[in-house]
């Protein structure tokens, strides 16, 4: 008999789209689903179950075993480093972190202030720079931190430009390209593998078929 998977899905911006591939690797999850309340939702008949998460908490609920498997953007992965492993890149919501800030602004001062939501990104790229920096750890609405002085700097997802340029803004350095990725549960892997398997199999084939 096949073993239930529970997958944790991303509340907000990549959901949608991660639902429709699911649903062409032949997991109908429901376009409704995100509208709902409700958290967590079986499918007795595709013997999945759904858990409906934050994105920056997909991650967590797969490290615990919470969750068999989870979608979850790459920047996610790089800055908790969690011990799950990514089998897929998914290549839907692509982005990128990038340093932006004022323009014609050298960074010159000593320990210049970085504003972002990805404080381990952000200190392990200024320090591959050999910068020293502090960071100012915020939510969201990153870009207002420069515009109101309290930062020299920000690290943050870039994905039209529009942010930036609305609060004129400019780009300094890209840096990395961002996708959402299927993780794992490594003790999941090994007790669900056929399971695991299949839905990755499936999965790839629906993203082969697309670049196709
Ligand atoms: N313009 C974008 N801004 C932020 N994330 C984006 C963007 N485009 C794609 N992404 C991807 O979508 C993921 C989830 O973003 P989303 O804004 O839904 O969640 P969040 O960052 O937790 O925000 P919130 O706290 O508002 O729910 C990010 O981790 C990233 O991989
Ligand atoms: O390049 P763009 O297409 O403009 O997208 C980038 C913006 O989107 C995200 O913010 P989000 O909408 O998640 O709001 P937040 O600032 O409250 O996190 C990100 O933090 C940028 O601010």
């Amino acid at each position: 008999m096949s073993k239930r998977l529970t997958i944790a899905m991303p509340k907000g911006r990549i959901y949608e789209e991660a639902a429709e591939l699911m649903k062409q690797a032949g997991y109908e999850l429901g376009a409704d689903l995100e509208k709902s309340r409700k958290l967590i939702l079986e499918f007795p008949e595709q013997n999945i179950r759904v858990m409906m998460a934050k994105p920056m908490d997909v991650v967590t609920y797969v490290e615990y075993g919470a969750a068999d498997i989870g979608i979850a953007g790459k920047d996610v992965l790089l800055e908790q480093d969690r011990d799950v492993y990514e089998v897929l890149d998914l290549k839907i919501s692509p982005c990128y972190v990038a340093v932006a800030g004022l323009p014609d602004q050298p960074l010159s001062r000593i320990a210049p202030k970085i504003a972002t939501k990805y404080p381990k990104v952000a200190s392990d790229y200024f320090r591959e720079q050999g910068e020293q920096i502090e960071i100012i750890p915020l939510n969201g609405s990153i870009e207002l931190a420069p515009l109101i002085g309290l930062a020299d700097r920000i690290v943050d997802i870039v994905s039209t430009g529009r942010t930036l340029k609305e609060n004129g803004l400019v780009e300094y350095e890209k840096i990395e390209d961002i996708t959402s990725r299927l993780i794992v549960n490594p003790v999941s892997y090994r007790l669900k593998s056929e399971e695991i398997d299949q839905m990755v199999t499936k999965l790839s084939q629906v993203m082969e078929e697309g670049e196709a």
